[in-house]
């Protein structure tokens, strides 16, 4: 028998039992689950992730829905729980969901929701602090100021990088990725190369516009290219920053033999998921590498890091704060309440996850429908048609 896990709940007698598995940021997403009927149930545990035991405790016998995160994993055994209980909707509060076994869910006909779009600015913003910050030495240089070691200016201090015609590497030129490059041709006038399996016309436009008008401007002009291979990428970019989706194919896209093949002085970032680099390979080449920085937001083994990782001076890293600005989480728990509410109270699904604007707009009621569910189309649920 699990032992019962301690909840904070809103709306006692609400007709649908709806478990977030954590507290999120804001009220809106507290106010339309209890405004729409729902006795919301927010675990209020002090353990940071919660084990498949627990959640199944949370669920109990009589459970609509969960919005849950992205430490837990959503697999056979809670998918199965949360069928026995009623439930029909889960909505992870993030856009990715590698911590979901879809197939699973399927298998029980529950729908599995999650958060694009909102986070997008956000976290390709973190990417980008993050390059400067790698570039720029600034955490290096800010330990050294509080070490009380800077006892005057000098011609070698910190010296860095400068962006500014230098090519920035995306991998993975979906909406952060593209996000980011725009970030980095726009504001430091560098170079694009990618590669993503898609190509990404907007982002080209973009590019070729904005080169366009620094040409005009007397400027020299951006350039872009579509990169054939990973590879490429990586022999020609300064920087290169990993937003693919954590799936089979991207598991260890950086590893010893690609690390090998950057540039000694790259800089790699990463904000998508910790196993897209194998950090063991990486830790050994940032330490036989000392001019190679990394800018690393996301593990390999969350929330350890790799032995020797926190020693080097040549790596930055934060513990996965990408999309931690407060309209975003605060958007994201609503995303992540409307995907199960919606579900709950069979509304079709919006018609594009990409844009989910109408759902965050404060002033107005959302529109009934669920803003992203990753398989509707394996559970045949109608689209909206607004
Ligand atoms: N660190 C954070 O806090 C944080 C925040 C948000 C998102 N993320 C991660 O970022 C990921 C991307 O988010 P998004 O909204 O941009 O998703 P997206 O689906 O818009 O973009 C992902 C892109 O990766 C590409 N891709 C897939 N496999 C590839 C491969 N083998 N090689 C190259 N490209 C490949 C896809 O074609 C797509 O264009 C999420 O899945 C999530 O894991 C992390
Ligand atoms: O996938 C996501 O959304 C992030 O990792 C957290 O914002």
């Amino acid at each position: 028998m699990a032992k019962p896990v301690s909840i904070e709940v809103w709306n006692p007698n609400g007709k649908y039992r709806v478990i977030s598995t954590k507290s999120m940021p804001g009220t809106r997403w507290i106010n339309l689950l209890i405004q729409n009927d729902c006795r919301l149930e927010i675990c209020t545990e002090k353990k940071t992730i919660l084990s498949v035991e627990d959640i199944i405790a949370l669920i109990g016998d009589k459970c609509d829905g969960v919005i849950g995160q992205l430490t837990e994993d959503w697999g056979e055994e809670l998918f199965s729980a949360l069928s026995r209980a009623g439930g029909k909707a889960f909505s992870n509060m993030a856009v990715g969901y590698n911590n979901v076994n879809v197939d699973a869910a399927n298998k029980y006909g529950v729908a599995v929701g999650n958060t694009p779009g909102v986070l997008t600015e956000t976290t390709a913003e973190l990417a980008a602090s993050l390059s400067l910050a790698a570039a720029r030495r600034i955490v290096e240089a800010d330990e050294f100021m509080r070490a009380g070691l800077y006892d005057g200016w000098l011609p070698h201090l910190f010296v860095g990088n400068l962006l500014k015609g230098q090519t920035v590497g995306v991998i993975g030129a979906g909406r952060i990725g593209s996000a980011y490059a725009r970030m980095m041709v726009e504001g430091f006038k560098m170079n694009l190369i990618y590669f993503d399996l898609y190509q990404s016309t907007r982002l080209e436009k973009f590019v070729t516009a904005y080169g366009a008008f620094l040409k005009a401007s007397g400027e020299t002009p951006v350039t872009w290219k579509r990169a054939s291979s990973m590879d490429e990428v990586l022999q020609e970019a300064d920087i290169i920053s990993l937003h693919p989706v954590l799936d089979k194919t991207t598991y260890h896209l950086v590893n010893k033999e690609r690390l090998a093949k950057m540039k000694k002085e790259a800089i790699l970032i990463n904000c998508s998921r910790g196993p897209v680099i194998d950090e063991a390979a990486l830790v050994e080449h940032l330490k036989e590498n000392p001019l190679f920085r990394v800018g690393l937001d996301v593990f390999e083994d969350e929330p350890y890091m790799k032995p020797g990782l926190a020693d080097l001076k040549n790596a930055i890293v934060v513990p996965h704060i990408a999309s931690a600005s407060k309209w975003t989480r605060e958007g994201m728990a609503t995303l992540a309440a409307l995907n199960v509410l919606g579900k709950i109270k069979g509304y079709p699904v919006w018609f594009d996850a990409n844009r989910v604007e109408p759902f965050l707009n404060e002033n107005a009621q959302p529109p009934a429908a669920c803003p992203s569910i990753v398989n509707a189309k394996a559970l045949g649920l109608p689209t909206s048609k607004l």
